[in-house]
């Protein structure tokens, strides 16, 4: 059985925990938080009736164990892989990877669940670079089963083969991103789309609710069941090489992140954490919300895996 620590339990971290120990890994969760520990305990039941509604049951020997854990020697000793899932500031990933690669045995492969920082800047803070390797979950990670696998520069091939098994063995789905690029290719694609998206509202061209209403019942309906390239063959190239001979050059290109966000970030409305960013939000809309989300994003990722017929 193998054995994963996952150090970072905050947004993702439980969901990721508890969706390895269904597959039967043994994991040690970590976080220097009290508060987020005891959140991730709290969150371990629900995301397990999730799991059970996606029909991915335990192995025949079982779930795996999850145990909980402060000390960071102790959470990764023996471990055969670690996984980095701390905040996205390449400061605090320098000093928990600095200190998690001294701790770990020599054939251990440690990942980081970053949304983009590159793999080959992250290698540069461990022992062993060569068994360094990205491998970024999307949110909610217990839901989703794609996960993006990204070398650096230096990480051995045997690697990027162990991770990618491991995942397929999750019975989730790797996804090779052959270039070290910022964001990947999940976040450049999603970045891309949300720069529009903000600038279309603070240019005051269409409301955030109709903007959400045009984009999930239009391009994203659509695109879960039709890729981006497939799309195209769909549309016609022609069609494409038209319009985007005259919109291209009309689409945001800010390099810089829009004023009604940074405004909002500096006021500390940071979103449903802290109970409003765009929109604003009850701890009661919340839990719905959440209820909710997670009830649909089940159904159609049923239906899209021929599981349930509509
Ligand atoms: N939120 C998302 O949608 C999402 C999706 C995919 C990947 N990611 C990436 O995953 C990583 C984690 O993101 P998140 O949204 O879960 O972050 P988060 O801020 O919600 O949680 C981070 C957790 O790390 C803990 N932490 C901080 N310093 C630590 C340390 N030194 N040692 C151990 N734990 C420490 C915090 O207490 C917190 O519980 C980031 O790199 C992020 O970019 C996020
Ligand atoms: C806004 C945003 N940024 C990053 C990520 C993942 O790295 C996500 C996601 O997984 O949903 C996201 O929504």
């Amino acid at each position: 059985m193998l054995k994963v620590a996952v150090i970072g339990l905050g947004t993702m971290g439980p969901g990721m925990v508890a969706r390895m120990a269904r597959g039967g890994f043994e994991v040690r969760a970590f976080d220097t938080s009290d508060a987020a520990i005891d959140r991730a305990r709290v969150m371990l039941p629900q995301i397990g009736a999730v799991l059970d509604q996606l029909s991915i049951t335990p192995l025949a020997s079982g779930e795996g164990a999850i145990s909980f854990h402060r000390d960071l020697a102790e959470a990764v000793a023996g471990v055969d892989l670690v996984i980095e899932n701390v905040p996205e500031r390449i400061e605090v990933k320098e000093e928990v990877l600095r200190a998690i690669s001294p701790l770990v045995a020599g054939d251990c492969v440690i990942a980081s669940d970053t949304s983009g920082i590159p793999i080959t800047k992250l290698q540069a803070f461990v022992v062993n670079p060569r068994r360094f390797v990205g491998m970024h979950w999307s949110n909610p990670p217990h839901i989703i089963p794609m996960i993006e696998v990204i070398p650096g520069a230096a990480t051995a091939a045997e690697v990027v083969s162990f991770i990618s098994e491991t995942i397929k063995g999750l019975g989730l789905i790797p996804v090779l991103v052959k270039k070290d690029v910022p964001g990947f290719v999940e976040n450049r694609v999603l970045y891309a789309l949300l720069r529009e998206c903000v600038d279309l509202v603070d240019q005051g061209v269409i409301d955030a609710d109709a903007l959400d209403t045009c984009v999930s019942w239009g391009i994203g309906y659509k695109l879960s069941v039709i890729g981006p390239m497939a799309l195209l063959d769909m549309a016609g190239l022609d069609i494409y090489q038209s319009v985007s001979g005259y919109l291209n050059a009309d689409l945001c290109n800010a390099a810089t992140v829009s004023d009604a966000i940074t405004s909002r970030t500096a006021a500390g409305r940071l979103g449903m954490k802290t109970g409003g960013g765009i929109y604003d939000y009850t701890p009661e809309r919340i839990k719905e919300l959440g209820a909710e989300r997670a009830r649909k994003l089940v159904a159609t990722r049923r239906v899209l895996e021929g599981r349930d017929t509509p």
